[in-house]
């Protein structure tokens, strides 16, 4: 029996269905994009730093940069999920390097699913001195859970199943599908 961690990656192709075309996502990103411009605008911010939630957020934030007319400054942090034996606790191996103080802060992730990691991030934001702060997902799990947090843009509602692609990765593995694909 072969662990998940060391199935080859072309079974996860094999062994899931896809949930959005390629098509469907980028004509999702056009709308977050569409979205996250008119509200930034609103705010008459000339202080924007788009903030990349790695590793997920790569893909969103990629896309988000070459469709948004607007000056902003990009910048990064990691803060995974760590599920030990005393809960979900959030681990952070980077912060943001950028001083956040006053800026309109655009966090931008793969998926918001129980909504831990965003609402942390959201946390660390305000703690950091930003003006305001947005948030940005291509998708959100439809799992019926109270979240801490709603998105403030959300592209694409997925079902309730392990998803990926667009960012999302399986066992590490085809973050950099065009497509988005639930396991079956
Ligand atoms: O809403 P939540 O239940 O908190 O889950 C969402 C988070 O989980 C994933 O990150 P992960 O820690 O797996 O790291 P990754 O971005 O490197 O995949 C995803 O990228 C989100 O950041
Ligand atoms: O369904 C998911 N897929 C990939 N990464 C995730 N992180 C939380 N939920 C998911």
């Amino acid at each position: 029996m072969v662990a998940p961690q060391d199935q080859p990656p072309a079974q996860w192709l094999a062994q899931s269905q896809v949930v959005f075309t390629a098509q469907a996502v980028n004509a999702a990103i056009e709308r977050v994009a569409l979205q996250l411009q008119q509200r930034m605008q609103d705010l008459a911010s000339e202080s924007i730093v788009l903030l990349c939630v790695m590793r997920g957020g790569l893909y969103l934030a990629g896309q988000l940069m070459a469709r948004l007319n607007l000056p902003a400054r990009i910048d990064y942090l990691q803060a995974n999920r760590y599920h030990g034996t005393a809960g979900h606790e959030i681990v952070w191996s980077k912060q943001p390097e950028l001083d956040l103080r006053d800026q309109t802060v655009v966090i931008v992730d793969d998926i918001l699913d129980e909504g831990i990691t965003l609402a942390e991030v959201v946390r660390f934001c305000h703690a950091a001195g930003a003006r305001h702060v947005l948030t940005a997902v291509l998708t959100e799990k439809d799992n019926g859970l109270q979240k801490p947090l709603q998105a403030d843009v959300v592209g694409l509602v997925v079902p309730n199943r392990y998803v990926f692609g667009c960012g999302m990765d399986v066992y590490g593995w085809w973050r950099n599908l065009p497509e988005i694909r639930a396991l079956i």
